[in-house]
This record gives C-alpha cells, structure tokens and sequence, in this order.
C-alpha cells in the first residue's frame, strides 16, 4: 500500500464557493448558455486537456501553448478560476470513474490498475479505458465472486498450516481463522508485487500472532496466577512420552507477565526443591547475556501454585518455534508417495547444517566468555524461530539443578563442545542417539556431508584438552562459510526492509481515516448539530463521498481500492491537482484542489483537537 503520488504541476487552485442554481431560472436560457460554443470546455478546467476536442467536443479548446491554433480573441482563458466556473458544461464521463477491480476466478487478469497512482490516474481520458472493462454485475454478484475466490485460494492452500482446519468438515473451533488473502489475492499480474507485503511474510506473521492470541484449552488445572504471571497455557502436547529433563520433568508454558503485558514461556521444572539460594545467582549473569542465538532468560523462581514445589524459569516467548527435534529429527507421520506410504524424511542440506553449526558456535562462544556454560546443547532444546534461525533455549535451568559452588566451569564447557558434536551426529543421522553406534553414524554422515562437517563432528567429540575450545571450532568453520552466513543475513535484512518500505504509509493512511471518522457527521459538536454539515466540514463530506461512494452510470456502487489509496496519499501530500465535488442533490459542484480538503481537515481537527483539551 506505499504508493505515493506525484503531484502535477497544476496551476494554483483555490476552492471555489458552492453555488446554488437559483430554482427560478430560466431553463431555456441555462440551456443556450450551456450549449454555447463560446463557453471554454469544463474538461479543460478540471484536467486540462480534452479527449473529445477533436471529436466533436462543442465547447471552446484554448490553444495549447506552442501550436499552431491562433488565440480566439474573444474568448480568452481565465487566469484563475472564477466562482462562475462551476456553472461550466458538467463533464458527464462516459463510463465510472473507475471499474470495479474484480477477482474473477474465472478471467485470468481480472483487475489491472497501472502501476502507480501518478500514471493511474493521469488524465480523465483513462477514466474512459476502465469504462471499457466496467462488470455490469450487480454488487451481490461481485461479492459472490470475491467469496469463491477467496474460498478457492484458501481452501487449495494445502502448504499453508491451517489446511487441515479448512479441509475438516468438524465445526469444533468457534474463532474464525484469518483471512490472509483478504486484501490481496489474487495478485493481478500488472500490480507490482511491492505495494505490499509478501504473502510469504504476511502469513508467517499472521501465524504467529494467532498462535500468540490462542485461547489455552481449558481442562488443564492451570493456576490463574504465577508469581506475576497470568493466562497460562501449555506449549506442548499433554500426551506425548515424557523425556526427563535432568532427573526432573518440565513442562513449558506460555504466559503473560502482569507487568509489562509481554508473553514469556515459563520452563516449569516439577518437584524441585531449591536447597541453595545461591543457585539463582547464574540465572542473573544469564539474564544479561544477549545473543541472537539464545533465547533470553527473564528470570527465575519456585512455586507452590501447581500444589508441588516447582522451579520456574522466564524466558523470551517465540511464537511457533519449533525445536530442531520436532523439526528435523522426530519421526514425521507416513505420508503418500507415489502410490504408497512413505516415512521417507530428506537429509538436512548441507548449507542448512553449516549455518546451524555457525549460529550455535557463535552463541557458545558468547556463553564461554561470559564465564559460564551452556550445559544443554540439544535438539529438543535448541529452538528453530524463523527460517534457518535457530537459538539455545533453556539456559540456565542446569545450573540452578546442578548447583555446585565447587564446579569447574571450564570442564562444563569442554562438555559444552562434546554436547554440540553429538547434537552434529544427531543431525546428521536423523537420529538422536547416532553417537551409540559410531561407525554407523560416521558411515551415514559420510555417504551424505561433505569430509569438512566429519572432521568438525569428530574434533567436538574428541578427549577435552587445553587447546580445545570454541574458538578453534570457529576456525575450523572457516572464514568463507562465516562470510556466507554474514552474506545472508544481510540479504535477509535487505529483503525485510523492502518488505517494511511496502508497509509504510499504512499508518499515515490510517490517521488519516481516523480523522475522516472523527470528524464526518458528528452528531453535536460546539453546540451546533450541524458542525459537520458547513463550512470546511461540508467540503470534508463531499471529499469523503468522492473517495469512498462513487457510483458508476447506472448508481452502482464503484469499489476500487486503488482509487481509495490514490486520493487518500494525494489528499496527505496536499497536491495541487484539482477535483470536482458535487453535492449529493447534485444541484452544485465545487472545484477544489487536495490541497484546499486537507487545509479543510487540518483546520476541522484542529477544532475537535482544541475542544478536547
Ligand atoms: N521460549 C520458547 N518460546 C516458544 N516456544 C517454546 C519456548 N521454549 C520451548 N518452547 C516450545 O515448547 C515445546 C516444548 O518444549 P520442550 O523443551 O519441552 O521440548 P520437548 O521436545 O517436548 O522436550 P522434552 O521432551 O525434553 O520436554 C516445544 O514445542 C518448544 O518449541
């Protein structure tokens, strides 16, 4: 929705003052006046050029400056617009301003608007094209069509995770699912692709923000509230087997701090009884480590509120984060592959796992030279939260269980390295316990990756020694796979920052419709229950009802968002160019200019902002 106007260089313009054909006059003389040939053409004033000029147009054409056409002496053209002008020869287009745009599931190019406002609406002759492609549907058809096609699109968008809600015949949710597409499928060929945001990217979001706003199930004997913390719901499957996390469960938990009003997911840690106070100390240091390859611990405390003695740690929530187990290792269910059923489940690619190698060699790196250690590098606990972005979760939890004043972190750290060679393996092999059976897991590694990821696997897992630490992983990665990654995450901020720059003037279009709702028809304002029917309101109302309520030639309604966008960024750049609002009895016009409406606004807000105080 970013498109932008141009302003066209227009001579200046000024509103002119609705003028009200007296009702006693005489008709017969209107008419001679109208149809004067004398009478300079109202499509001039309006565009400043005439379609119909050499088509039989009877109204007088000034000559355009530079051709060969003689001044007419005695009709000379106004300097400026005078009040007399909205009695000018009303220009009756020949079709809608603007056709309907609409998705026919059928036609394959069903709404192409020109690529941007300043050549979409050029000149009134191009109103005239859209005439040609104007549906004669009724809008109870069009929205019949928009429906199925909206249904269409959704309904076959096997990919897209919320397929199985739409192919189940169940009726068991009651919230209705976003519409993703609402505004944007199918995207005509013609509209370039960067008036909005990706689909790709939309729907990711919009995932995300739904899982985010899910209501839990009730049924889980949740506590109301945890040490500041409210609206619990539980993050993963009840039924699934239970691995234990240490010696201890844990269960993990979505929830919203009463403080700040942000979701954090709670790492419940079942039947813990906290012997040493100072346990929570690293949990302090981990709360300062930031990295973009950890999740970031909040804090830590124990409760009873779940009638046991829990540990509970805080940390930053990531919506729909998966762990590189579910992802990449749990064995996926059968599917159909050429005629049978397939558990069939690909390699990770190489490139993928040089990545993972580098973000979580990073990440140690950071840990190790913040005196402490990670403890559990582990794909049911290394989270994936964007495409190929992955991050160390549950930190800190070991070192409260495990607290040891006397413990040498150095040799947690060297377990570090040895945890993240059989995490290597596990990938490698789809398997997490690969490293049980080395040769095996050496043989699958080597048929698949390159000798590079062997020799890393195989130096993570070698005897801990002085020399072996996480900066020599990081060497053995290698300055190109390094620059590579760095490649990437710059072409990913690239490609986010054009998808923003595609987003940003929704806000201002906002505000100003905001505006628009504050001000058109308000009931009582200042006492005087019409405020908003005189005055700059009146030309506020007219403008709304020119941008909004079109009507083609048979009083249908004309729906067209680009028109709607077009208008509203001309109106919030106050251009020059001018238009003509005609008042809804349609017994007068007023010509005025984007300009002329937004001082009008400014000024009506500036009213309502004034009286609020
Ligand atoms: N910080 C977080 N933000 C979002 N989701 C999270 C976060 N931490 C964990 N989760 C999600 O919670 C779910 C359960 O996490 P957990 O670590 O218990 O995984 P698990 O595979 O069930 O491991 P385990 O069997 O050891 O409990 C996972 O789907 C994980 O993605």
């Amino acid at each position: 929705m970013a498109y932008f106007s141009s302003p066209r260089p227009q001579s200046s313009s000024s509103a002119i003052k609705i003028v009200n054909p007296a009702e006693h006059d005489d008709k017969a003389k209107l008419q001679a006046k109208r149809d004067s040939p004398q009478r300079q053409c109202r499509n001039i004033l309006i565009y400043g050029s005439c379609r119909y000029q050499d088509k039989g147009c009877i109204y007088y054409h000034p000559p355009v400056e530079g051709s060969n056409n003689p001044p007419r002496p005695d009709s000379p053209l106004p300097a400026s617009l005078s009040a007399q002008a909205v009695n000018a020869p009303v220009f009756v287009p020949k079709a809608p301003f603007h056709a309907i745009a609409t998705p026919s599931p059928t036609s394959a190019s069903p709404f192409t608007p020109s690529p941007s406002p300043s050549t979409f609406y050029p000149n009134h002759a191009e109103y005239d094209d859209y005439g040609d492609s104007v549906s004669n549907e009724t809008p109870q058809t069009l929205e019949h069509q928009l429906v199925n096609q909206y249904q269409q699109v959704d309904y076959d968008d096997h990919a897209s995770p919320m397929g199985n809600f739409y192919q189940s015949q169940q009726t068991t949710f009651v919230r209705q699912p976003l519409d993703y597409h609402l505004y944007s499928h199918p995207t005509p060929d013609a509209f370039p692709s960067t008036h909005f945001v990706s689909d790709a990217i939309r729907e990711e979001l919009h995932n995300r923000s739904e899982t985010s706003q899910l209501v839990p199930l009730p049924g889980h004997n949740l506590p109301d509230e945890l040490q500041g913390y409210h609206s619990l719901a539980l993050l993963e499957p009840s039924v699934t087997e239970r691995r234990k996390f240490f010696s201890w469960y844990s269960t993990v938990y979505r929830a919203t701090s009463s403080n700040d009003g942000v979701l954090y997911a709670l790492r419940r840690i079942e039947n813990f009884r906290l012997m040493h106070q100072a346990a929570f100390g690293a949990i302090e240091t981990w709360s300062r480590v930031e990295h973009p390859s950890i999740v970031r611990v909040r804090e830590a405390f124990t409760t009873r509120a779940f009638n046991d003695n829990s540990l509970v740690v805080a940390y930053e929530y990531y919506p729909n984060a998966q762990t590189l187990f579910e992802m990449h290792i749990k064995q996926k269910p059968p599917v159909f592959q050429h005629g049978r059923l397939s558990t069939f489940s690909a390699a990770l690619p190489e490139a993928t796992l040089w990545s993972y190698m580098t973000q979580i060699a990073s990440a140690i790196k950071v840990v190790h030279e913040a005196g402490l250690a990670v403890r559990m590098v582990d794909a049911t606990k290394i989270m994936v939260t964007g495409k190929n972005r992955i991050r160390i979760g549950s930190c800190g939890i070991a070192d409260v269980l495990m607290y040891d004043p006397r413990q040498d972190t150095a040799v947690a750290q060297q377990e570090d390295l040895a945890m993240f060679g059989r995490l290597v393996f596990a990938l490698c092999c789809n398997n997490l316990a690969a490293m049980n059976t080395l040769p095996k897991a050496l043989d699958v590694m080597g048929r698949q990756y390159s000798a590079d990821v062997k020799a890393l696997a195989l130096y993570l897992i070698s005897k801990p020694g002085p020399h072996k630490n996480i900066t020599q992983v990081i060497d053995m990665i290698g300055t190109n796979r390094l620059l590579h990654e760095l490649d990437d995450m710059h072409s990913s901020v690239n490609r986010l920052e054009a998808e923003l720059m595609s987003e940003l003037e929704n806000g201002r279009l906002v505000r100003l419709l905001c505006k628009f709702g504050f001000i058109n028809e308000r009931p009582v304002f200042a006492r005087e229950p019409r405020w908003s029917e005189t005055g700059d309101r009146y030309i506020i109302k007219l403008f709304r009802d020119y941008v909004f309520h079109q009507v083609d030639e048979n009083g249908n309604p004309v729906i067209n968002l680009s028109h709607v966008l077009a208008c509203l960024n001309k109106l919030d750049a106050g251009t020059d160019e001018r238009i003509m609002l005609v008042s809804r009895d349609e017994q007068s016009c007023l010509v005025v200019s984007y300009k002329d409406v937004k001082a009008c606004i400014d000024a009506a807000f500036g009213d309502l902002a004034r009286a609020s105080r």
